[in-house]
Formats: C-alpha cells, structure tokens, sequence
C-alpha cells in the first residue's frame, strides 16, 4: 500500500519525518535503519542528529547504507561519508559506550565489490536483526533504488539468500555494493523521499513498469510511505 505525504518544500519534509524516525528510536531498546546516499536525504539526517543530540532518549541505533560506491571513504561521493558528516554531532563522544549510533559498514578492503559480497554478507547477518525498523529509500528519475540499477533483472528476484549485490551505475560505470532486494523489503516501514515532479511521475507509472522501484513496491509486505516535496 502506497501512502502519500506532500510538503510544500524539503524543510518542512524533514522535519516531519525526522520527528517520526525519532519517536521509533524513543520508544525501542534497540532500533535499526537503512539509510539512502545521493543528493536527496542529507537535510533529514541532519535534522534527526539535531533531535539526537538534544535527546538522550532512546538506546542502540544502528544504521546501515542501502548502498554504497566503491570509493574512499572520504570521497563526496560515498554515501557512507555522507551518513558520517550528516549525523556528526550526535556520534561526538569520546566514549564507543555513549555513541548514539553504530554504521555496520558495506566497505571492504577489496578492489571490486564482487569479491566482498561473502564479507559484508556475513557481517549483516551477524550485526543487524532480520528486520529493520524502516528504510529511508530514495529513487533516481530513471526508477533505481538502492544501487538497484534498470537494466539488471537478476538483482530484482527476492532471493532470502541474498542479502548484498555487487552493482555498477549504468551511466557513470561507477561500481557498487547494495542490499539486496530481499534485505530491503526485510523491514517494518518503508520511508520512499523523493523530490520533484520527474520523480513523481516515475513513481506513478511504477505500477505499470518494471522497474526497479516497481519491483519494491511489488515485494514490499509493509505499507511504503511516500515523502515527497516539489
Ligand atoms: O545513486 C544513488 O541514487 C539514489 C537516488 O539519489 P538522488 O541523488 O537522486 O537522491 C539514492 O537513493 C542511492 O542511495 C544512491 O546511491
């Protein structure tokens, strides 16, 4: 079930969803979500280390990247370079006890990230639950998400034996590691932030497509709920 929520610019979008994403982690022991790069969700997260900071409410989060480029990790593109900077203040401690949040890295030291899908396998199924509390997706205006390019049908099977994917950007060659479909739709919410009406019209038409945003819609047992701003 699709479920839409407009807002009249991006501030006012985070806000609202930062302030649910924060009443999860208030209410829970232990809390976990996979968090979309790009150029998209940085306001949000920014805005949730605000509330973080300002709270000790709540205990261990732990976060993850929907996908991650094969880069360094301070390059501006790394999405976990984003995670980093985005939600600094409240990780600022001097203590690993006191840390607001744990990132369970999608990073190896491997040149190609085909050779560490077994690694990063197995550190997700060792250090995050079955399910997540949410996934912040975003989607690009060809209808990816994650690092679930068009174009790659095998990676849209939901196979529960699969949980990352070594993946390359079709446009850019750059190459990638994602969560598996399987493991994104492992989740009790889904949280799709999108901008503009490029975008929304993509989102319109996934119904009638195949791409890989139609195949998450297909596969998701959760409602997804839809923020969008023009
Ligand atoms: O490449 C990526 O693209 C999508 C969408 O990014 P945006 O810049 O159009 O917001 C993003 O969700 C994904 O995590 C990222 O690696």
């Amino acid at each position: 079930m699709l479920r839409m929520h407009e807002y009249p610019d991006f501030a006012t979008l985070s806000d609202a969803l930062s302030a649910q994403w924060m009443a999860i982690i208030q209410a829970k022991e232990n809390s976990s979500f996979a968090l979309a790069g790009g150029t998209t969700p940085a306001p949000v997260y920014r805005q949730l280390d605000s509330l973080l900071s300002a709270s000790t409410a709540g205990g261990k989060i732990k976060l993850v990247a929907t996908d991650e480029r094969w880069v360094a990790d301070a390059d501006p593109q790394s999405n976990e370079g984003l995670f980093r900077q985005c939600l600094e203040k409240s990780n600022h401690v001097s203590s690993q006890e006191a840390q607001r949040w744990q990132l369970v890295s999608l990073k190896t030291p491997d040149a190609m990230p085909a050779d560490a899908i077994p690694a990063v396998g197995k550190r997700l199924a060792e250090q995050l639950p079955a399910a997540f509390d949410a996934i912040l997706l975003g989607m690009g205006a060809d209808g990816h998400v994650a690092s679930l390019f068009p174009g790659s049908p095998h990676l849209l099977v939901n196979n529960p034996d699969s949980l990352c994917v070594p993946a390359t950007n079709p446009q850019s060659g750059q190459t990638r590691i994602s969560l598996s479909l399987s493991r994104l739709v492992n989740t009790e919410r889904i949280w799709l932030v999108i901008t503009g009406r490029e975008k929304r019209l993509v989102l319109d038409n996934a119904g009638a497509d195949s791409l890989p945003i139609s195949a998450l819609l297909r596969e998701a047992t959760c409602p997804v709920d839809v923020f969008w701003s023009p």
